[in-house]
């Protein structure tokens, strides 16, 4: 990748996709094409199909996803196995169409079995049973997978799957239906803190409605009060966290150093010979694998993360528990040791990221 190389971020607004665009700038890459949902609808075949005609993207780096917390996921089953898959479909099948160089795609560690080993090495992909709330989403996400390492293999491409763990950081969703958990318990937490000190007006501006009464009964939905803060399920369900822009930073180096393109099944590699062969195929299954898993290594329960955020934001009031909300896997710790392997290590620690997230936050 040189730094004129025409590079197609999908999802540029987006957690992770802002954090890329403001990686690639950094890094002084100028070409960078984008283009909003409502400009095109990846779900939509011929408009993505038009859209690589036209733009010709070098590169292209797949953040455009349908993506939520677990009562999104478990809600909206459909949607989130449908459009997923339309979209990786999609964008895949055009890159090889139209010889991108090379494409990153963004898996989620959901992929690995419910009861996986811990930590969760790449290779325990499709050992096991999933974990229910998620299964549609991590249902596309290994296809995705499967897709790109399929296309690797039969055309000679170079895609890389990359697989996040629980992410966070500036342009999250915060939601508090569809959000994942860190933003969700920031917003929770803070909005309780605002009531307490009876700041009304800006309880009001943050959860744009027009009176404190609306607010409250909005909140109240949410089990927010003066005093109290509902977590949903039991708060022992443990979680990994990554800082958006340190994940922007791992899709990054991926790409500039990542190379699968002696994988085709014609290449005259030995991995392509013995899966030709299919003699060595446990071996040639090891290398092919194109995804890596991008975390810390290091986890936290839903309780603990509570009282951290409780502790930035400066809220003295006390926290419910609703066991009627799902707790989902109960502990899903990636195993970091490939992307460690290659030379890449996370920078930014929880305590640190969620400060910078909560000073976001209230600027924003
Ligand atoms: N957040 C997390 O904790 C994790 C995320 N991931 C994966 O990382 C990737 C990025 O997620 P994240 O940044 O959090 O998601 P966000 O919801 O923050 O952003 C998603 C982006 O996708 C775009 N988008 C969604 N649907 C369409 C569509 N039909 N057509 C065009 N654009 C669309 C949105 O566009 P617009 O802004 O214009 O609406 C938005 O920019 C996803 O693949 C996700 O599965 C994996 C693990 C954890
Ligand atoms: C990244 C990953 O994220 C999703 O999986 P998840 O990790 O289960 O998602 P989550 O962040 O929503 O919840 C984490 C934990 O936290 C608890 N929890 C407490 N209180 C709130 C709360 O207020 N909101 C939310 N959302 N969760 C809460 C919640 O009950 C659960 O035990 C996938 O569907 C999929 O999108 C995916 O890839």
């Amino acid at each position: 990748m040189d730094l004129n190389s025409k590079i197609y971020i999908a999802g540029h607004r987006g957690l992770v996709g802002s954090a890329i665009v403001k990686n690639l700038r950094a890094k002084g890459y100028t070409n960078l094409v984008y283009k909003t949902h409502k400009e095109l609808d990846l779900v939509n075949q011929n408009d993505v199909e038009e859209f690589f005609k036209l733009e010709k993207p070098e590169y292209v780096i797949l953040a455009a996803a349908k993506v939520g917390g677990i009562v999104a996921n478990n809600t909206y089953r459909a949607d989130f196995i449908y459009e997923n898959l339309q979209i990786q479909n999609n964008v895949i099948h055009n890159a090889y169409k139209y010889e991108v160089k090379k494409l990153l795609f963004l898996g989620s560690t959901c992929i690995y079995p419910k009861m996986a080993p811990q930590p969760m090495p790449e290779d325990c992909l499709l050992t096991s049973p999933l974990e229910y709330t998620n299964e549609p989403y991590a249902i596309a996400k290994i296809a995705g997978i499967k897709m790109c390492e399929s296309y690797n293999l039969q055309y000679g491409t170079n895609f890389i799957s990359v697989m996040p763990t629980n992410l966070y950081g500036p342009n999250d969703n915060f939601d508090l239906e569809k959000s994942h958990v860190l933003p969700a318990l920031i917003r929770k937490i803070h909005c309780a803190k605002l009531l307490n000190e009876k700041k009304y007006d800006e309880v009001v501006k943050d959860l744009n409605v027009n009176t404190i009464e609306e607010a409250k009964t909005y909140l109240s939905n949410f089990g927010v009060n003066e005093t109290s803060v509902e977590i949903w399920g039991s708060g022992k369900p443990r979680r990994e966290f990554l800082y958006s822009e340190d994940m922007a930073d791992a899709c990054v180096f991926l790409l500039e150093s990542r190379d699968f393109s002696d994988l085709a099944l014609n290449a005259d590699t030995p991995v392509a010979k013995a899966k030709v062969e299919c003699t060595y195929e446990k071996d040639a299954k090891e290398v092919i694998n194109t995804h890596i898993n991008i975390g810390t290594g290091v986890d936290i329960s839903i309780a603990e993360l509570a009282l951290l955020i409780q502790e930035i934001v400066g809220y003295e009031g006390e926290f419910t528990f609703n066991t009627d909300k799902p707790d989902g896997t109960m502990v899903k710790l990636t195993d970091p040791s490939k992307l460690h392997g290659l030379g890449w290590k996370h920078k930014v620690e929880l305590h640190e990221g969620v400060k910078t997230m909560y000073e976001w936050y209230l600027k924003n």
